[in-house]
């Protein structure tokens, strides 16, 4: 499972948890402007903005999950096991495969509005990338600083969604994900008041009581839930120090640990690492499974007119600073 969110302070910061229970090989990758992109059907992209973000570099490819573009429009991929639904080639259509999404609309696009206009040509083939990695089923968040969107290629075509909480996680479509969250409106960051019988002496005995009834589990629902009451409830202050802070505290309410989802044969599905780009400034925070010290790649201390990937392998590990 994965949960993907955006939250706006000063700056507009675009993240994700990745959940699985393996990595493919995950690097932070920079593609800068000059990198030719050689689409299936599409032909080359010699020249696009620059992004950055987590990819399975392979090839010479950035197999992107989820990336930000110089102009701010981040998107991400996510687990749609059994409803994303990739096409056969049609003529008069952008005929782009699941794996090059990422950087069909981020080389092009610098807000939510310009990848709505590309996203009524396309059609999303069901090209891998090769044997080895078949088709992923995902489907996307894309967001800047105004809006965000849920693409969904399924049976009937390609769905578009307003995505009024900036938050994506897995099954079922979207639009149901959006109205379960109608069951949960009683939820409150506010002590709860005796509404179930002014017969009876009810009182709030504890703190965080109004958000009793908020789901606890991993499913993908719940989660989607959970971190659309965090977002939507979130109070910080507005430096780069305490939005990054805030949006990691944000998506830990749907941190995964070792133990609690098993997916057979004694493996289990974590929280392998959780990013939050700052889309302003192009630096890309991240945090794994074995080391929660935030680390950060800057995409402006790379030389973005350059034609070859920067990429940078994880940190992993603990780094626990001794205070004496
Ligand atoms: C496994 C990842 C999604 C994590 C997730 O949503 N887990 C939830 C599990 S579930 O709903 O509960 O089943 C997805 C997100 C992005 C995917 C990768 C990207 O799409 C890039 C390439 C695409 C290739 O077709 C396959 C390898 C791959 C490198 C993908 C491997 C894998 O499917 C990734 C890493």
């Amino acid at each position: 499972m994965c949960t993907a969110a955006t939250y706006r302070t000063k700056d507009f910061y675009f993240g994700r948890t990745l959940d699985y229970e393996f990595s493919y090989g995950d690097e932070v990758t920079v593609t800068p402007r000059n990198f030719s992109f050689s689409f299936r059907n599409m032909g080359l992209m010699e020249s696009h903005y620059a992004m950055i973000g987590m990819a399975h570099v392979t090839e010479g490819y950035p197999l992107y999950y989820d990336a930000v573009n110089e102009k701010g429009l981040g998107m991400a991929g996510l687990n749609f096991v059994g409803n994303a639904a990739y096409k056969e080639e049609e003529p008069d259509k952008d005929n782009v495969a699941q794996f090059e999404f990422i950087p069909w609309i981020l080389g092009q696009c610098a807000t939510v509005q310009e990848a709505k206009a590309l996203l009524k040509r396309i059609n999303l083939v069901k090209t891998p990338f090769s044997k080895e990695l078949p088709l992923a089923q995902l489907h996307w968040m894309m967001a800047d600083c105004e809006e965000a969107i849920t693409v969904e290629s399924v049976k009937d075509g390609i769905k578009v969604y307003s995505n009024p909480v900036g938050v994506l996680t897995n099954n079922p479509p979207f639009d149901e994900q959006m109205f379960q969250l109608n069951q949960y409106m009683h939820i409150s960051p506010k002590a709860p008041e005796n509404l179930f019988s002014d017969k009876l002496p009810l009182y709030a005995y504890s703190r965080g009581m109004g958000a009793l009834g908020l789901p606890g589990d991993l499913s993908s629902q719940s989660r989607f839930v959970r971190a659309a009451f965090v977002k939507m409830n979130s109070v910080s202050g507005d430096s780069e120090a305490e939005s990054v802070s805030q949006f990691f505290h944000i998506l830990g309410a749907v941190d995964q640990q070792r133990g609690c989802c098993e997916v057979g044969d004694g493996q289990y599905e974590v929280t392998l690492y959780t990013s939050c780009c700052n889309a302003d400034k192009g630096i890309y925070y991240y945090t794994t499974y074995e080391n929660h010290q935030i680390t950060a790649v800057n995409l402006y201390k790379e030389r973005l007119d350059g034609t070859q990937l920067v990429r940078y392998p994880l940190i992993q590990g603990e780094q626990i600073k001794m205070q004496n």
